[in-house]
Order: C-alpha cells, then sequence, then structure tokens
C-alpha cells in the first residue's frame, strides 16, 4: 500500500472571499475575477448514460422492483422474476470462478446488500438523485459497503466503489468493453438513418472506429502538432478577457468564467476536430454556432428529460412524449452543426484536390482522405465528440482555476515553477508541458476532486468474481470514482486540495492510479484525454503571461505580476457541486 502525502483540511462550506482576501501589499488583492464552480449538467448527463434505465433490458435478466428485494418480501411459492433469477445465480453454481482465497464458492447476486429498490427509486427520482450522485455513492458505500446492488427504474445495478475491484474489473476487460447500455441514443440514429459514433457504438462497430481515431489522437505526441492552432484559440481568450474587463463595472472583473471557459473549449476542440475556427470568442458568435450552444445546453440542461427519455418504456412515450422529443430535438441540433462544418471542410478538400494541390490537414483531413471511416461515420464521430469534449474540459479549467482562486499559496508555487523553468513570456508548447510538473499535478489533482464523470459504467461481458460475488455476464456495474477519489486510504485526508500529491518523489509519493481514474482505463478510456489535456495546461501556463505583457490592466492566475483569479462570490450552480470548497 503506497504511502501518501499528509494533507491540509480543505474547507466544506462556500464562503464569499473578499477581494482583499489575496495577502495586503500585494496587487493580488486588487484584480479579482468571479469564478463559479461549474455545475455538473455534463458529469451527470454522460453518467446518466452510464445509469440509464431502458425500456428493453437485456432478456429475461431483471424485473422492475423484485430484483433487488430481500427474499421475505416475495410471497410463499412466487415464481422468481427475471431478475431475481440473475441475482440467484451463482452461490455454489458450476463451473463459477473462485474467488481468489476463497475456500467457499463466491456469494450470489441475491445475498449481496443495498438500499432498498423503492427507496432508491424515490431517491433518485423524486429527489433529484441525479444532480446528486457523488454524494449518493459516498452514503450507499458507507451504509452497504464497497459493493452493493442498487435499481434504476427497470435497470439492476452492482456499484463498486473500491480501488481494487475497479482495477480488477478494467483490468479483466475483453476487446470491445461496454459501458452501458446506449439503446436510446441507437434508438434516435437508427430513426434518422445515423451511424453510431465512438460513444454510442459497440462491439465490431466501434472496434473498427476506435482502432482508426487511436492512431489520431490517443498518443500526446499525435495532439502536440496542434500547440499553435490551441495558442491561437487561447491569443482570443485573452483578448476576450481584455475586452470583458474593459466593459466590467469597476474595470477589471471578469465574472461569467464558466462561460469563458466553455467558449474557450468548444473553440479548441472544434479547431483540431474540424480543423476549422468557430468564431466563439468573437464579439458576435455567429448563429450556427449559437444554434449549436443551444443544442448542447438544452442536451445537458434537459439532461434530467433526456435521461428520462431513455428510461421511459416506448409504450409511454405517447402519453409522457416531451422526453423523447427534447431528446431527439438536441440531437438533430447537434448532428446538424457538424454535419454543416464536415461538409464545408470535405467541399474545401475537393477544391484542393480539383486544383490538383496536395492536401495537407489534420484530423479530418486525414479521415476524409484514408476512407478508413465512412461520411455518416465521420459525421456520428465528429458529433460525439464535439458533444464529449466541451463541457468536460470547461469544467475541469473552471474547477482548476477556482482550486487556485481558493488557495494562493498554490498559486505561487505553479507560477514560480513556471517562470523558473520556461521563463517570463515563454509561448508554450506540447513540449515544455512536462517541464512544470506542477501543472500536470493541478490537472490531475482538480479532476480527483471534480471528476466531470463521478463513476462510470461496464456492462460484464464475462462471468466475473469481484468482492466474493458472482456476477454474471451482462450486468451492468457502476464504477465509483468519486467515491474511491475521496477514500482517505487511498489519498490521505482526500479532501485536501494539495496537487503537489502528484508529483512522485519516490515511493513515499506514490498515488495509486485506480483510486482516481478520470479519463477511465483501458481499450475504452477517453479518446480525447490529451486533447483536453494540451487546452488545459496550455491555457494554465499562458494565464502566466496575461500580466506581464499589460502589467496594468491584465488579469493574471498568477502572483507576481499583477492580479489572480479570487473568488467574489459562488452562484448557486445549476445543479449540485460536489464539495463546497469554501
Ligand atoms: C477533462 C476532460 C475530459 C474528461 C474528464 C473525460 C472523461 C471521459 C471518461 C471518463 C470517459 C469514459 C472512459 C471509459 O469508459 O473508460 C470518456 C470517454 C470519451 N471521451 Fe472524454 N473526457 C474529457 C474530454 C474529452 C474530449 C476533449 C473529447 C473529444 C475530443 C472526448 C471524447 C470522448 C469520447 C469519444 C469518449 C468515448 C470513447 C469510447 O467509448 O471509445 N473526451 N471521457
Amino acid at each position: 500500500m503506497p504511502r501518501r502525502n499528509e494533507l491540509e483540511e480543505a474547507p466544506r462550506a462556500p464562503v464569499k472571499a473578499k477581494p482583499g482576501a489575496a495577502p495586503k501589499g500585494s496587487s493580488l488583492h486588487k484584480k479579482v475575477a468571479s469564478v463559479d464552480p461549474p455545475t455538473w449538467a455534463a458529469s451527470m448527463a454522460l453518467l446518466a448514460r452510464v445509469l440509464k434505465a431502458r425500456g428493453s433490458p437485456a432478456p429475461g435478466r431483471w424485473g422492475l422492483l423484485d430484483a433487488g428485494a430481500p427474499r421475505r418480501w416475495r410471497p410463499e411459492g412466487a415464481r422468481l422474476s427475471a431478475g431475481a433469477r440473475a441475482e440467484d445465480k451463482g452461490a455454489g453454481r458450476r463451473g463459477a470462478p473462485r474467488a481468489a482465497g476463497r475456500t467457499e464458492g463466491p456469494r450470489s447476486l441475491a445475498a449481496m446488500p443495498g438500499p432498498h429498490p423503492l427507496a432508491n427509486l424515490v431517491e433518485f427520482f423524486w429527489k433529484d438523485g441525479f444532480g446528486r450522485i457523488h454524494e449518493i455513492q459516498q452514503k450507499h458505500t458507507r451504509e452497504y459497503g464497497k459493493i452493493f446492488k442498487s435499481h434504476f427504474g427497470p435497470q439492476f445495478v452492482v456499484s463498486i466503489a473500491d480501488r481494487d475491484m475497479v482495477a480488477q474489473v478494467l483490468r479483466a476487460e475483453g476487446a470491445a468493453p461496454q459501458r452501458a447500455n446506449m439503446g436510446s441514443w441507437q434508438e434516435y440514429r437508427h430513426l434518422r438513418g445515423r451511424a453510431t459514433g465512438l460513444i454510442s457504438a459497440e462491439g465490431e462497430q466501434w472496434l473498427k472506429m476506435r482502432r482508426v481515431l487511436r492512431q489520431r489522437i490517443l498518443k500526446p505526441r499525435d495532439v502536440a502538432i496542434f500547440s499553435g492552432e490551441i495558442n491561437q484559440v487561447i491569443a482570443d481568450l485573452i483578448k476576450r478577457i481584455y475586452i470583458l474587463r474593459s466593459q466590467a463595472e469597476d474595470g477589471e472583473t471578469v465574472t461569467s468564467i464558466n462561460d469563458l471557459f466553455f467558449k474557450y473549449s468548444m473553440e479548441g476542440v472544434a479547431t483540431i476536430l474540424y480543423e476549422s475556427r468557430l468564431g466563439c470568442l468573437e464579439n458576435s458568435v455567429p448563429q450556427l454556432t449559437v444554434d449549436y450552444i443551444e443544442a448542447l445546453g438544452l442536451m445537458f440542461s434537459m439532461f434530467k428529460t433526456s435521461m428520462y427519455a431513455g428510461a421511459i418504456p416506448r409504450w409511454l412515450r405517447p402519453f409522457v412524449p416531451k422526453p423523447w422529443r427534447e431528446f431527439c430535438r438536441s440531437w438533430d441540433g447537434l448532428f446538424k452543426f457538424s454535419q454543416i462544418h464536415v461538409d464545408n471542410k470535405l467541399r474545401d478538400i475537393q477544391c484542393h484536390m480539383d486544383r490538383g494541390e496536395t492536401v495537407r490537414g489534420g484530423l479530418l483531413s486525414c479521415l476524409f482522405l484514408s476512407q478508413e471511416l465512412t461520411l455518416e461515420e465521420i459525421y456520428a464521430n465528429m458529433t460525439e465528440m464535439l458533444l464529449a469534449g466541451v463541457d468536460t474540459t470547461s469544467f475541469t479549467l473552471s474547477w482548476a482555476v477556482y482550486l487556485l482562486a481558493r488557495h494562493p499559496e498554490v498559486q505561487q508555487t505553479v507560477y514560480r515553477e513556471i517562470v523558473k523553468n520556461l521563463g517570463e513570456r515563454h509561448v508554450p508548447t506540447a513540449a515544455d508541458v512536462p517541464k512544470v510538473p506542477l501543472v500536470r499535478a493541478l490537472l490531475k489533482e482538480t479532476l480527483r476532486l471534480f471528476p466531470v464523470l463521478p463513476g462510470n459504467g461496464r456492462v460484464t461481458q464475462e462471468d466475473l468474481v469481484v468482492g466474493g460475488y458472482l456476477i454474471p455476464k451482462g450486468t451492468q456495474l457502476a464504477l465509483c470514482h468519486y467515491a474511491t477519489s475521496y477514500e482517505d486510504e487511498n489519498f490521505p485526508r482526500a479532501k485536501e486540495f494539495r496537487p503537489e500529491r502528484w508529483l512522485r518523489k519516490g515511493s513515499l509519493d506514490r498515488v495509486d492510479n485506480f483510486g482516481s481514474i478520470p479519463f477511465g482505463f483501458g481499450v475504452r478510456s477517453c479518446i480525447g484525454r490529451r486533447i483536453a489535456e494540451l487546452e488545459i495546461h496550455l491555457v494554465v501556463i499562458q494565464s502566466n503571461n496575461i500580466g506581464e505583457k499589460h502589467p496594468q490592466e491584465a488579469p493574471s492566475l498568477y502572483p507576481g505580476s499583477t492580479a489572480s483569479w479570487q473568488v467574489t462570490s459562488l452562484p448557486k450552480p445549476l445543479l449540485s457541486s460536489p464539495v463546497s470548497h469554501g
């Protein structure tokens, strides 16, 4: 068991930090930016997909409420439901895998503890549980242990909140792991004659697309070539900050940081995906982009609706039409946007080719020219990657800035490291990032405390014995990363923000990766990880330069120049935030 750093106590309740919270006499306290902790809409929406209760559960496997019901509930002689039969499988079953070190056979799911199905239904559908998944993970772990079963409407889920068990499950994965039941996503695509993308595809179809895309964007060196494009977007972001400051009432406070980072992330990822600029950071954002943001907003803000779209059985749709209608409407908007940008690029390439010019380009050009994916598959992947790549990155950036604002001493250290190792006015590239390990540690610590996805999912493809239970093939697993990230056993004094815990100074400071795997793990892990890291690392490093170039007027992340991000207020997030760092 690795030993971890001793850490400070983190404040729990939100506070309003005054502008003067920075050391008196430093110019830090003068310039203030308000940082909204990002909402968890994106994470919830994504996790909702993971936990989505579909109208058509695996045939013969899950019953609505009785699968997890204690046996005493069942009337004498009553026939077991399909779900209950699934739970009854296992114990003593011939040929069942044996748990290492156990002499008796593994226990069946019927013996697994978990919240009462009705209580869970109330928790999630009446008490906004989907907005509090992180809290519920921890609560249920305290009450039922590190492996427990739950019911989400018709879906039965085994939750795992233990680092080693998570590692076991992910290490046992096959060639094409299944994350969750993506039935509603697939149904929409079928309805509209669309292809599935990486998120929604399964099996051979997923494997084929993953093979193609992983060659282009999965390794740090693949995305390193995009440093120049990202730096141009950062230059626009900085320009935008100046404009916003000049328009601010006090002439210096930049508010709506979430909004700013959202636009930055969208512009950044689109630059890589579509090889074109969207104009998100312009004074006047193009209508097409505005429409997209609206569709994305609909997808996320209506995340519960879209989740219910999957949860509500088809036969109920005529009576409760809104969720499915909204779900389809937001997907229509997302696909439309991607298709327009993909088609623009295609025309552009065609023009070059018609003129006999060599076409050199980025991701999209390579995909066209290699013809490894069909046009529909390109549309679908661009749509799903843009969806997955905007809020995830922007929320993480917002949380990182928020944490720095709450911890000026960490800002100081990060600032000093950047200046010492990269110099004062350096415009960084990907090659510079390893020279500032604290910037990387900042991102890891931010994602540990505020993982965009508090949990992840897998559908078991073989019978597995985990934690002494036999989990039959086809079971939906929820991997509770938020809970493991906050375990003192995994990260001593886990509630505290201390990026330096990620700096490896030898075995004493080693951090076990499976305690916090914000991008997932293995062959189905996040394909956009390196893009997100590049966008975040470069913008954090570049923030250092803002104040230097315009010492009198520029906001900066760092002290030593003129200003700092500071928290002036914590606007109420749309959904609950995982932890209130006061
Ligand atoms: C801080 C930013 C991000 C975080 C924390 C994040 C996190 C995740 C996680 C946890 C998964 C599930 C992995 C698994 O099941 O093991 C995932 C999947 C995925 N992410 Fe990200 N992501 C981020 C940014 C991005 C970006 C920028 C893109 C696109 C450019 C992207 C595209 C995807 C796609 C397409 C998948 C599905 C992969 C597959 O099923 O093969 N993500 N992401």
